[in-house]
């Protein structure tokens, strides 16, 4: 696994002319294991979008440095899968294969044995041919999972993972997370248990639309700066179009 570092340089980002996230210089280490927090609309799932290249930035650069033309893995919220596409649990994790075989490779016996590894890695075996419709919200995280394992990728980012997941899922899925850091893949979450970043995240970058600390977990997650966070967010202007700060 190429260990890869993810480099921000005067980056915003946003919508339109409307920035989201702004001031951002800096690196998230490679093989690190990184939370991203902050209050609602602090803009971490717009950080998330700017990494994966869906969204490109309004000024600066995002740079992948170690690993060259990989694709990053990415989870993105429940809220923004469709979960009314006729797909089976099997095809839905066979497509982590996609971004390595791609869509006309077909799948091969090794294949078969990985995608059947990964389906017992999240505990589902034997829901292979399930239209994921049918499937719990906890299930349809297990099998977005086992997509990700698939996808094999030095970089994965994950959307907001355990939200609305029962406590058995959550630690299951965890410990999945955990694996991919101990193989020195560069991990990101954005979270919003605390409690959760404190046990299992090393590190972690508090946003409030600009980065308001990052680094070690137990002195970002301060009480001085988490209400500074939530004092930013509420001060922030909506309909702000432009940022006149420097970006340095
Ligand atoms: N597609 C979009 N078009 C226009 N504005 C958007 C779009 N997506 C997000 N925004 C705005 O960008 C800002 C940051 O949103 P973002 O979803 O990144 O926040 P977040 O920190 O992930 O919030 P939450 O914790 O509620 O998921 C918000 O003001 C939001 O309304």
């Amino acid at each position: 696994m190429s260990a890869t570092a993810i480099r921000f340089d005067g980056v915003t980002l946003g919508y339109g002319r409307r920035p989201a996230v702004h001031h951002l210089n800096g690196e998230i280490a490679a093989s690190s294991l990184t939370a991203v927090v902050g209050p609602n609309g602090a803009g971490k799932s717009t950080l998330l979008k700017g990494i994966v290249g869906t969204l490109r930035p309004l000024e600066g650069h995002i740079r992948l440095i170690g690993a060259s033309n990989v694709p990053v893995a990415y989870l993105p919220q429940a809220a923004e899968i469709d979960r009314s596409f006729p797909l089976s649990v099997y095809d839905l994790v066979a497509m982590g294969l996609w971004s390595r075989s791609g869509l006309f490779g077909g799948v091969g016996r090794k294949d078969r044995t990985k995608i059947e590894e990964a389906l017992a890695a999240v505990g589902l075996i034997g829901f292979e041919r399930r239209p994921i419709s049918t499937l719990s919200g906890g299930q349809m995280q297990r099998a977005l999972f086992a997509r990700l394992l698939l996808q094999d990728s030095p970089v994965i980012l994950l959307d907001e993972p355990f939200t609305a997941i029962d406590a058995r899922t959550t630690a299951d899925l965890l410990d999945l997370v955990r694996r991919w850091h101990a193989e020195s893949r560069t991990v990101v979450a954005v979270l919003h248990d605390l409690d959760m970043v404190k046990r299992a995240f090393p590190k972690t970058l508090l946003i409030a639309r600009e980065p308001v600390a990052w680094g070690e977990t137990q002195d970002v997650l301060s009480a001085e700066n988490l209400l500074k966070a939530r004092r930013m967010v509420e001060a922030y202007d909506p309909h702000a179009h432009e940022c006149h700060r420097s970006a340095a």
